[in-house]
């Protein structure tokens, strides 16, 4: 807790499933966290979860595929949060995608999503750190698709591949900024996006949810579906000091499904 205190931490996504896990755990860690996300909805309940227990957070209304958008929603996080030493590029979007049936529409969109908001996010963060004068963390969302292609999903695996490629290129570029940059790989994470991928799937299939679970799940060592907790104990690691080492890695939180 001590080794955090006055730190502050910008979570995109921060709204419901991973995000809002990593936000919990930071405010617990001892950050003040900035929930960005474009539901405030979501955004105000996990602001009153993280008050109740005592932490400090603000809601930032963000749209990661925005440039605009992400670069005030940091310099607004500065403004409230007083500060900023860790950006997590964590909002993404996972639609089924059977390769014939991948659109202009579809493609930019989680492209714009997946891929620019963590571009967008880097760029603010470098900003941001730069005006107060020292480095930081900054810890993108990646998947074990961004290192293997998941059958019908091909834009998202694209994408995540590329947020792998973007993770390792912005580690040398912003190492002599005192900048680190990594990823977190979850597998297959029981929240309202993997609920979705597997209920399209099956009905895709005209199987039942259990089944469209099953197709992702079954290939896990660790024999059960991961939490979000599981992921935010790895993003934990990577935002405190035990880290400060670690860079340019996309680390796979996943049960066990890929092995590299
Ligand atoms: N759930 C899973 O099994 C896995 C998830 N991931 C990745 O983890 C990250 C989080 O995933 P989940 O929590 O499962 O997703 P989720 O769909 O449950 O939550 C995503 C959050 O991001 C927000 N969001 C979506 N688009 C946004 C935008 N344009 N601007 C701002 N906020 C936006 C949503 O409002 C929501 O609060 C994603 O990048 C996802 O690709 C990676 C591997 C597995
Ligand atoms: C949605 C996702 O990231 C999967 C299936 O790994």
């Amino acid at each position: 807790m001590d080794r955090n205190s006055g730190k502050v931490a910008f979570v995109t996504g921060a709204g419901q499933g991973i995000g809002e896990a990593i936000a919990l755990r930071l405010a617990k860690d001892g950050f003040a966290v900035a929930l960005a996300d474009m539901n405030l909805t979501t955004a105000e309940s996990v602001r009153g979860k993280i008050e109740t227990a005592g932490g400090k957070a603000c809601v930032v209304e963000v749209d990661v595929a925005d440039r605009d958008s992400v670069f005030a929603a940091v310099e607004t996080t500065v403004k409230e949060l007083g500060g900023l030493d860790v950006v997590i590029n964590n909002a993404g979007v996972a639609p089924i995608t059977p390769i014939e049936s991948i659109t202009p529409d579809i493609y930019r969109r989680v492209f714009d999503i997946n891929v620019g908001g963590v571009l967008w996010g880097i760029q603010a963060a470098v900003k941001a750190f730069k005006e107060l004068g020292h480095g930081g963390k900054i810890i993108n969302a990646c998947s074990q698709a961004g290192h293997i292609g998941n059958p019908e999903l091909a834009a998202y695996s694209g994408s995540k591949f590329a947020v792998r490629g973007i993770t390792q290129t912005a580690a040398r570029d912003l190492a002599p900024l005192g900048i680190t940059v990594n990823a977190y790989c979850p597998g297959i994470v029981n929240t309202p996006m993997m609920q979705k991928v597997a209920q399209d799937l099956a009905d895709n299939a005209g199987e039942s949810f259990d089944w469209g679970m099953e197709q992702f799940a079954r290939n896990i060592t660790l024999k059960r579906v991961s939490e979000a907790d599981d992921v935010a104990a790895c993003v934990a690691f990577l935002a405190g000091p035990d880290s400060d080492y670690v860079t340019g890695q996309s680390i796979l939180v996943d049960g066990g499904m890929v092995f590299t």
